[in-house]
């Protein structure tokens, strides 16, 4: 072991089979980090190497500076790498009880490091305490999923690894399961890599984004900022949109509605988004987004006019620019995406550094705790 610096810092390269990775990429150790990208892309063989339990050619691995891989010299062993693992399927003990999958984690802990995540507070944490004394084999796929992720955290890992966890469920139970995967990256303090090729899940839980494409790390860096990166493909999807922290300002309960503060900007949301000073997360998709130069309009329905800057704009078609703004009078805020048409943006004469006003017509109140 030696001191290094903090973070996961992660590079491996190889082959398998017809298959040639080269992954390098370097996140905080804190908070969801998804490893996103399309299917066959390797996020899953990056996800084993960091387990140890794939061996690549070229292998550097370093959590929170303590080196587990390091090339030749150096392979902690998977069993000794202070890892939770929580695959697609949940592989539980079909012979034991929810207790007894649960117990078999925390008996997995290792005797030496300290032991932050209590019994107790997993069954609350993940919802257990009706399904204690139930055998596993009755338990839905998204009870099965709390169950692993119970188990995996009893280890005491320093790591949390979860591939697809909901990739198997139903929308229905991907609904239920997804507010314990929140409360949990609320609650917990161990940093999570999040396999996952479903940008709404990715959007919802992450706050690091690694996007791979075809075996290679193409970006790495906080999800908010890779969301509105115009040198990256999730900019040109049908679906971009990006994903604001806010914090619960206020209520305006006449009208059923919430205040949320974001760096530049409140907004108002519809629902009763909790307390004030509970954070939550926002989408605004591009698509909701829409210009006006001479501001603010008089006499729109549009409840959010903020304003804002504008960063740059790149062609996305023949007729169609994506616009990334700053919000705020100076462009001091926090980042959004606009979607206009060309024509629009010639002939208001929009430009890089001109300040206007963003029409948002709908904010999508991510349910984070
Ligand atoms: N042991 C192996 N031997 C040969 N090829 C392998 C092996 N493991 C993985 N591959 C190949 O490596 C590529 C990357 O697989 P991987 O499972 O890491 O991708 P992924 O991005 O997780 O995909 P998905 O989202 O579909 O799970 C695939 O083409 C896969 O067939």
């Amino acid at each position: 072991m030696r001191d290094g610096a903090p973070g996961i810092e992660a590079a491996f390269a190889g082959r398998l089979g017809g298959f040639a990775l080269d992954a390098r990429f370097a996140v905080p150790a804190r908070g969801v980090t998804a490893l996103f990208g399309p299917s066959g892309c390797g996020k899953t063989t990056v996800l084993r190497c960091v387990a140890g339990l794939t061996r690549l050619a070229e292998g550097h691995l370093s959590v929170n500076g303590v080196v587990w891989q390091d090339g030749r010299h150096r392979f902690l062993a998977p069993h000794r790498r202070p890892v939770g693992y929580v695959f697609q399927e949940a592989s539980l003990f079909p012979h034991l009880s929810v207790t007894g999958n649960l117990r078999y984690g925390q008996r997995r802990a290792r005797g030496d490091g300290p032991r932050p995540v209590a019994f107790d507070d997993v069954v609350e944490l993940l919802g257990l305490a009706r399904l204690l004394d139930r055998s596993t084999t009755v338990l839905s796929g998204g009870e099965r999923q709390r169950v692993a992720l119970g188990r995996a955290l009893l280890t005491q890992p320093r790591l949390l690894l979860m591939d697809e966890p909901l990739a198997a469920l139903d929308r229905a139970s991907k609904d239920e399961i997804l507010p314990y995967l929140e409360r949990l990256h609320a609650r917990l303090d161990i940093p999570v890599l999040y396999v996952s090729h479903d940008l709404a899940e990715v959007e919802r839980l992450a706050d690091t984004l690694v996007l791979m494409e075809a075996g290679r790390v193409r970006a790495a860096g906080p999800l908010a900022a890779l969301l509105a990166d115009p040198a990256l493909p999730l900019v040109r999807l049908p679906e971009a949109a990006e994903v604001l922290d806010a914090v619960v300002v206020g209520h305006d309960e006449a009208y059923g509605l919430s205040v949320v503060a974001v760096p530049g900007a409140t907004l108002q949301v519809p629902g009763a988004a909790g307390p004030v000073g509970s954070p939550r997360r926002l989408r605004i998709a591009a698509s909701e987004v829409s210009l006006c130069r001479d501001g603010p309009p008089t006499g729109s329905s549009v409840l959010n006019v903020l304003p804002a800057r504008i960063l740059r704009a790149e062609p996305l078609a023949p007729h169609q620019m994506t616009v990334v703004l700053a919000l705020g009078e100076m462009g001091e805020g926090a980042t959004l995406l606009a979607r206009v048409t060309r024509k629009s943006w010639e002939g208001l004469g929009l430009r890089p550094g001109l300040s206007l006003h963003a029409l948002v017509k709908s904010v999508a109140l991510l349910d984070r705790e």
